[in-house]
């Protein structure tokens, strides 16, 4: 398959040390290594689910950026990332003191990811794409970053390729204010928009995430996505309301959920798929996500979705 049919994304992965166990630093040291960042799990999502999907970012001249540069050979994902020898792979440390909790603190300030800029784009990738997916992660990491999901949204626009963006607040990396004031035209020129209740109130000052989906999509897209966690989903699609419950899952992980979901939801978009399939698999692929440690690791293959339906645990 060509990158014509398939996903591109731009943004920062860290390495992830993971606590294996439940009980904070000070009394368990056993740590697991991975690598994670929202649009690093898109494309992994996308990828597993059978579509081809491109990643373009920075990483460091470091054994951390040659694990993220294997990890996704592995997957069968397409890395277009310049490895910077001035600066390291940024670093994300999940903690999990106690089963009901997950505290995630970055060390990423001066990461090879966050001098990304426009010049890092493969623009003739972008315009090949089915679809560009961006966050509001990478313009909270920068000027340099900011300006590259710009020229990417601007070049995919001017292409006719499909924009998707989600939200995706961190504030650690910004204030609210901040955050709204930026991601507000980038919202304007998304067709697909992805953003939580919390995140959408820093777009428009409505409450019930269905005024908030009708508000949204008075700024241009025609498909909004309220992600709303074990709530499921509200959405707005092409003048269409829907809501969608969760898949009741026992749940270890959520952190990455929502990536799951938009991998899930965009890969039917590129199938071409109604909005209720697209739907279906997004909360199906939701779900995998909080079976598994890890931000990816648990995402589904096509052949894993019906295993949510399934009543016997073990399979012989
Ligand atoms: N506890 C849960 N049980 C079942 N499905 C869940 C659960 N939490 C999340 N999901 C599924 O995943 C989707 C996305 O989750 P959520 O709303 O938490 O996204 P998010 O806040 O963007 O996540 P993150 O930023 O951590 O990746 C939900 O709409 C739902 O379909
Ligand atoms: O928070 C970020 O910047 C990340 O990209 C790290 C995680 O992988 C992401 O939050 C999961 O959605």
């Amino acid at each position: 398959m060509s990158a014509a049919s398939g996903l591109v994304t731009i943004g920062e992965a860290m390495a992830l040390v993971a606590a294996a166990q439940t009980g904070g630093w000070a009394h368990h040291r056993d740590l697991e290594l991975s690598v994670a960042g929202a649009e690093l799990n898109v494309a992994v999502g996308v990828r597993r689910l059978g579509r081809p999907a491109t990643w373009i970012s920075r990483v460091g001249a470091d054994g951390f950026g040659e694990l993220m540069l294997r990890e996704l050979r592995a997957e069968g994902v397409d890395a277009v990332a310049a490895v910077d020898d001035t600066r390291p792979t940024g670093l994300m440390v999940k903690e999990r003191p106690n089963s009901l909790h997950t505290r995630v603190r970055y060390y990423r300030a001066g990461s090879a990811a966050s001098a990304l800029t426009a010049f890092d784009l493969p623009l003739e990738r972008i315009q090949r794409a089915a679809v560009l997916h961006v966050t509001g992660i990478t313009p909270a990491l920068g000027p340099g970053p900011a300006s590259a999901v710009q020229l990417a949204v601007d070049t995919a626009r001017a292409a006719g390729v499909t924009v998707s963006l989600d939200v995706n607040y961190r504030s650690a990396l910004w204030s609210r204010s901040d955050a709204g004031e930026s991601l507000t035209p980038l919202v304007k020129q998304a067709d697909v928009l992805f953003a939580g209740p919390e995140e959408a109130s820093l777009i428009v000052p409505e409450a019930d995430p269905e005024d908030m989906a009708y508000r949204l999509a008075e700024l241009g897209p025609q498909q909004v996505v309220i992600k709303m966690g074990a709530d499921g989903a509200v959405s707005l699609i092409d003048g269409e309301l829907r809501r969608t419950p969760a898949i009741p899952v026992q749940v270890v992980d959520t952190v990455g959920a929502g990536d799951a979901f938009v991998a899930g939801y965009l890969t039917e978009l590129m199938e071409g798929a109604g909005a209720d399939r697209r739907l279906a698999t997004a909360v199906a692929a939701g779900a995998f996500a909080c079976t598994a440690l890890g931000d990816w690791e648990g995402l589904p293959t096509r052949a894993d979705l019906p295993a949510l339906q399934a009543t016997e645990a073990v399979h012989r």
